[in-house]
């Protein structure tokens, strides 16, 4: 992380986001969220699985549009708009899963994060006139400051997809930054990464906030890093806002501590939920195959075919047994 890379402009709005619902057929998604990203802060959402991180994060960029509820960015009303628009106002965001072109270099990749700000116009950049080559040195002299500030100067010819996961997730975040953003919308960046690029991107995250001045919305799995590097938590659970505030408060909150502990029995129950459900399966084979020989005999049957029925139940259901019996060992293992 070097370089002389500046922010073009510094957020100074909060981002605020205040009763926000969002239904899907039937489901509430989210309901009546509030919460504020304060200038400059690293600002955290948690929640179990399904919870509605990432439904909200879809709100705030314009993917999905609120049912009811106000977002509202330096003065500026975002509910309504469409995603490049709250782009255009400084909001870029990552993805969960990478969102790059693979084939691209990085140098090519960073360019088209610039896109947006490009002023000359399609014929202009195609007759190569000089404003438009003096406009695309000047990205290109910003996409190797912002390539230096997140280590990635010596890779900016190579092809996004030979580089390893931990480094494209850098490139994701570099061509956010790419795009001068006021606040930066980061979707579980560490996921997948290993213990030394974890690191690496709490680093340049804290950078970001410190360096640069940019606010970090950020939805993350990884208590450690929440903990580490958010200045405010906002909990969901079930679509609800449970509990806000600084993380230390905010891991101590009882109400959180349900949430999570519940979501922990929750999954306990649910494979326990499977592993009856499965021995119920395997009762009612049995029970079939005692009808079936019972059927047989009160026939008068003695043939192949009423013993062939018999074997082949009662081998599903010694098989289903033994499957049992296998899935619980290795359970326990
Ligand atoms: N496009 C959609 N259509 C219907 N239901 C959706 C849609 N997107 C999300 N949901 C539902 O909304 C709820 C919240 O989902 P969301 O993905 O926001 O949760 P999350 O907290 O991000 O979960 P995870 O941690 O598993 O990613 C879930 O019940 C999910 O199934």
């Amino acid at each position: 992380m070097t370089g002389t890379y500046q922010p073009a402009g510094t957020g100074v709005s909060p981002l605020e986001v205040r009763e926000v619902t969002v239904r899907f057929a039937g489901l509430t998604a989210l309901d009546a969220v509030s919460l504020t990203v304060e200038p400059g802060t690293v600002h955290a959402i948690i929640g179990p699985n399904g919870a509605g991180k990432s439904t909200c994060f879809n709100v705030l960029s314009g993917v999905y549009t609120a049912s009811s509820g106000s977002v509202r960015f330096g003065g500026v009303e975002l509910t309504t708009l469409p995603a490049h628009k709250i782009a255009a106002l400084g909001i870029a965001r990552t993805f969960q899963n990478i969102a790059l072109s693979a084939r691209l270099s990085v140098r090519d990749n960073l360019l088209l994060g610039r896109h947006r700000l490009t002023r000359a116009g399609f014929v202009a950049a195609g007759l190569r006139l000089p404003s438009a080559r003096r406009e695309a040195a000047r990205h290109l002299a910003r996409v190797e400051e912002i390539a230096a500030f997140v280590g990635l100067a010596g890779r900016l010819a190579t092809p996004v997809g030979l580089l390893p996961y931990g480094v494209q997730k850098r490139v994701e975040l570099a061509r956010a930054l790419c795009m001068e953003p006021r606040l930066l919308l980061l979707d579980e960046p560490v996921a997948g990464m290993n213990g030394g690029e974890r690191a690496e991107m709490a680093g340049l995250i804290v950078a970001i906030k410190e360096s640069l001045g940019i606010s970090v919305l950020l939805v993350e799995h990884d208590m450690g890093m929440v903990m580490r590097l958010a200045d405010t938590v906002t909990v969901l659970d079930f679509g609800r806002r449970i509990a806000g505030g600084p993380p230390e408060e905010v891991q101590r909150d009882p109400a959180v501590i349900r949430a999570y502990l519940g979501a922990a029995t929750e999954e306990a129950a649910t494979e326990d939920r499977a592993a009856e459900h499965k021995a119920t399966e395997h009762e009612a084979a049995e029970d079939r195959a005692t009808e079936d020989r019972a059927a047989a005999m009160a026939a008068g049957e003695t043939g192949q075919a009423g013993q062939a029925g018999q074997t082949g139940q009662a081998r599903q259901a010694r098989e289903a047994g033994e499957q049992d019996a296998a899935a619980a060992a290795g359970g326990q293992a």
